[in-house]
């Protein structure tokens, strides 16, 4: 039977670090700027003081992440934990995903890895950099299930402190994700929608804010969503390929980039290259994609790992906080616009996505993707 909610798959998970997320909310426990990087205490960024594990600090005063208190601080008298992305959960859940046993727990070797159904993570430790491919078949659409799984995975990532880098790239040449589930915006209802775009705005939050040094392997074509999920990375390294092309082309299903979906694009083409190709739902081919900025650097197919692998270990060379406060400075604001109004811009999803012309719209888009075929 299909999994259909987070917290569904919470139950067939259970204990994969995911006990402590609460129903349609996924949440960071310990985030590399909350407890868990405290615990950690490898100096991401910024010194406080470093808590040992079993120190049981609940309540208020419970270590946080000092880059996101200003953003949404939980009142003294709520005793939650605020995680890096805004999102709160109990402190004491909080630590029992410290205690949480995983991979990192085990004494070190080379490589490990850990996968779930969609997604597969390779960690190398001896270089501090793993490899998480998507495989949520037959296009990598970002589904409810897929969304989940990768937060799970990169839950366990920002907790293991000898993981400094992560390469995003697809189990699936030729197609990097086809961007967020059609099916998942289709005939549901708002509670469905509410969480689904929950886990969006997490995962995009995640990813955006990570202390980690995130490269995107574009192995494929990567519209809409896909193209977000690259966005998110410091640096893209796309497969030289004509027949792929990376975009939002959300206009061209007649939705609507959401306006932190913009500001990311912005951020890296600039305003006015995002104006055009968000409302004509540009999609471009690698060449072009280079040329506005929208990636970084292309290469053969057969290449696209190892380059990104090369470009990982040039960043890893500078000083680890001095580079995190720069990208902390570079995109709190961005975020910080998405961590002030999320209710509200789940509300205007769920209104938006209900629309009856919308849903017109996906659907008459889904036939035609299917009938392209024939
Ligand atoms: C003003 C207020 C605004 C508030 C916010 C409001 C709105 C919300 C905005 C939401 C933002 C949305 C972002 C998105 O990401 S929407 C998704 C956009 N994605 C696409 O347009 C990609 C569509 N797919 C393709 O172009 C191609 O499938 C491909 C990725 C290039 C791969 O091509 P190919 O290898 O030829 O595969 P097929 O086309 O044959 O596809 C195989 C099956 O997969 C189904 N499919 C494809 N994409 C999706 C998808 N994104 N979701 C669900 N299903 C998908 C396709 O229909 C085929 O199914 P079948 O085998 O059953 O026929």
């Amino acid at each position: 039977m299909a999994l259909r909610t987070v917290s569904a798959l919470k139950r067939r998970l259970g204990g994969a670090g995911l006990g402590l997320l609460r129903s349609g909310q996924i949440s960071s426990a310990a985030g590399r700027s909350g407890a868990g990087r405290a615990r950690a205490g490898r100096g991401r960024g910024v010194a406080w003081t470093r808590p040992r594990l079993g120190e049981e600090q609940l309540g208020p005063t419970c270590p946080v992440g000092p880059t996101w208190e200003s953003v949404s601080r939980p009142s003294s008298t709520d005793r939650k934990c605020l995680g890096r992305a805004g999102n709160f959960l109990p402190c004491a859940a909080q630590h029992r995903l410290e205690k949480t046993p995983s991979y990192i727990d085990y004494p070190a070797t080379a490589r490990r890895s850990f996968s779930n159904h969609r997604v597969i993570v390779d960690m190398d430790q001896s270089l501090g950099v793993a490899t998480i491919k998507i495989k949520n078949p037959p296009v990598n659409s970002l589904s409810l299930e897929l969304l989940t799984e990768f937060l799970i995975g990169w839950e366990k990532l920002e907790n293991d402190k000898s993981c400094k880098g992560v390469i995003l790239t697809s189990n699936y040449p030729k197609i990097f994700s086809a961007g967020l589930d059609i099916l998942e915006m289709c005939g549901k209802n708002a509670a469905h929608y509410t969480e689904y775009w929950k886990a969006v705005q997490e995962l995009w939050l995640k990813l955006y804010m990570s202390n980690m040094v995130v490269i995107a392997a574009i192995n494929g074509s990567s519209p809409a969503g896909g193209c977000l999920l690259a966005l998110t990375s410091d640096y893209r390294v796309m497969a030289d390929n004509p027949k792929y092309t990376i975009g939002l082309n959300e206009t061209l299903l007649g939705i609507v980039a959401p306006f932190w979906f913009k500001d990311n694009l912005v951020n890296t083409i600039g305003n006015r290259a995002s104006e055009q190709a968000l409302q004509l739902g540009l999609l471009f081919s690698p060449a072009e994609a280079l040329k506005i900025g929208l990636v970084d650097q292309l290469v053969p197919e057969d290449k696209v790992q190892s380059t990104a692998l090369s470009v990982m270990s040039q960043w890893l060379k500078i000083p680890d906080h001095a580079r995190q406060l720069t990208k902390t400075m570079m995109r709190k604001p961005t975020a910080d616009l998405l961590l002030k109004q999320r209710e509200a811009d789940i509300d205007n999803f769920v209104r938006f996505i209900s629309r009856d012309g919308i849903q017109k719209s996906l659907h008459m888009y889904l036939k035609a993707l299917k009938e392209r075929k024939e």
